[in-house]
């Protein structure tokens, strides 16, 4: 599943880059304003942080949330008190786009995260060129020479790579590449079961001075404490945020635990 997601993926941007080659849009992403400094955004405080995600589907639940106006939403998780907006782009599974990442990067001050199946550079400078600040690899679809190589593309955009792991060998490999930013995934991307404990069977793997990011599986704010009694510094919500009704009272419950 996560091959034929990452294969789907690599295939929209080779169609992209047969319109727009990659002198182009590398030219384009070097003329941006610098990226945010995401890694000052979600420098762990005695607070927990959150990541909110513009999430309009995904394979495992279909189609989650009509979006009509992405930045719109973006703009309520910021005034909820969010840290930093995903936005997934993926088109084939997720229903996102390019576009909606450029949406909310016009509409928020706050650093945003490019949610993509991410195998190609081109990947990167597209990012970069429609503003995103962090862009996720996932270790799982990446063998290790291409993860080094493209987690260090990002840093040198001034990027930062929110790299994402399912066990203790992948996290193995994020630490063996120096990753300041890291995720791990209660959603298994190959069976799509969630496990909500994997973060905390985890955690204590993860160095200090590395910020350590719980995805998945918030539904409530007792999800939300139970990540961060586990040692999350930050929590990455999707669902709950694009189908919970009010957004920033969503963000409000969340954020008070
Ligand atoms: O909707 P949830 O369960 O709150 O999950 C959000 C986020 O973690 C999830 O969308 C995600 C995490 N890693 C991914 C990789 C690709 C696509 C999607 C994801």
């Amino acid at each position: 599943m996560l091959s034929d997601l990452l294969a789907g993926s690599l295939e929209d941007a080779a169609a992209r880059q047969s319109l727009r080659p990659l002198a182009e849009v590398e030219v384009e992403a070097l003329a941006r304003t610098p990226a945010l400094d995401a890694l000052a955004a979600l420098a762990p405080t005695d607070r927990v942080k959150i990541i909110a995600e513009v999430k309009r589907a995904s394979p495992s639940r279909g189609p989650l949330a009509e979006i009509a106006d992405p930045a719109a939403l973006a703009t309520q998780y910021e005034l909820g008190g969010a840290s930093a907006i995903s936005v997934l782009t993926e088109q084939r599974r997720f229903g996102g786009s390019l576009a909606d990442l450029e949406a909310v990067r016009a509409s928020v001050s706050i650093p945003v995260l490019r949610k993509d199946f991410i195998g190609e550079p081109y990947q990167v400078f597209e990012a970069r060129a429609a503003g995103a600040d962090l862009v996720l690899l996932i270790v799982a679809a990446l063998d290790q020479p291409r993860l080094a190589s493209l987690h260090e593309l990002i840093r040198e955009l001034g990027m930062t790579a929110l790299v994402e792991t399912h066990s203790a060998d992948e996290l193995a490999r994020a630490i063996d590449i120096d990753a300041r930013l890291v995720g791990v995934n209660a959603r298994n991307l190959s069976t799509f079961e969630l496990d909500p404990d994997l973060f905390g069977a985890l955690a204590d793997h993860i160095p200090a001075g590395v910020i350590r990011v719980a995805e998945s599986a918030v539904k409530n704010a007792d999800d939300v404490a139970h990540y961060r009694a586990a040692g999350a510094d930050v929590v990455l919500v999707g669902e709950a945020l694009v189908t919970g009704g009010d957004p920033r009272r969503t963000l409000a419950d969340f954020l008070a635990v």
